[in-house]
């Protein structure tokens, strides 16, 4: 049975204070609610080794990890840091690391295996842009980048891969997909990891859509069949929606 999962994306947002209170709320939400999917927190690198010591039981996320062991790579982090501070897992291919900072599907295929390697759990990042959705491409656009990044996994490790459909044009802009056409997509993603690793794996795998999923189109979009959650970025900055988007989920 694959989890249902309701992921945050803080991005570069919250100072420690308000970082700090967040956090608080988002725990005592999950503790009083007991919500019926899994919460994840995705946190920027400075906050991650505080939030995982007052509130081990959450789930708690970097937003990127290096494609490196260790070494000379200045203002990187490795996923062995992140383990070494108990930290969970961490968000790989973000279209924002892919768009400013010009991340490859081989770096994040990298950034993927080490992060496996270290014990974390990758939530992997794919979606397309909105010229590659007007001229059809969108389904090419994902298959490429979903085989280079992850078809390198053994068995064993695809199915510890969280998978998260983002469409670029989608993000932060109020313009979500359609439950249809996430359904559609995200149906397509299963089909070519059936094709390369069997059904039964398949159908292990979590795919969370992300791209503006709000406390008012949630229902629709959790709905799906091949949705099993999201990936929320402006609406995880506040207690009241990202507590209405968990609830929301964990009543379906
Ligand atoms: O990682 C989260 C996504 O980029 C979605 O962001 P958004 O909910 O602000 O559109």
């Amino acid at each position: 049975m694959r989890k249902k999962i309701v992921a945050g994306n803080w991005k570069m947002n919250k100072t420690l204070s308000e970082a700090n209170t967040l956090l608080a709320e988002i725990d005592s939400y999950v503790k009083t609610n007991d919500p019926k999917c899994e919460v994840v927190v995705g946190i920027p690198y400075l906050y991650l080794a505080n939030a995982k010591e007052k509130y081990e039981n959450l789930n708690i996320y970097a937003e990127d990890v290096s494609e490196h062991q260790s070494g000379a790579y200045t203002g990187e982090i490795s996923a062995e840091m992140l383990k070494s501070v108990h930290v969970d897992g961490a968000i790989i291919g973000h279209s924002e690391r892919r768009q400013y900072h010009k991340e490859t599907d081989e770096q994040i295929g990298a950034k993927v295996k080490i992060a496996l390697e270290n014990g974390l759990t990758p939530i992997f990042c794919n979606g397309e842009l909105l010229e590659e959705r007007k001229s059809g491409k969108h389904f090419e656009v994902v298959k490429k980048q979903t085989e280079v990044a992850l078809f390198q996994l053994s068995p064993e490790e695809i199915k510890k891969v969280v998978i998260a459909y983002e469409p670029v044009w989608a993000i932060g802009t109020g313009e979500t997909a359609t439950p249809e056409q996430a359904q559609e997509i995200h149906a397509y993603i299963r089909s070519l990891i059936a094709e390369k690793y069997g059904k039964e794996i398949a159908d292990e795998i979590s795919i969370l859509y992300g791209g503006s999923v709000k406390p008012a189109n949630a229902k629709e979009i959790f709905s799906k069949p091949d949705v099993d959650g999201g990936l929320i970025g402006g609406a995880s900055l506040n207690i009241k929606d990202f507590g209405a988007l968990i609830q929301t989920y964990s009543d379906l």
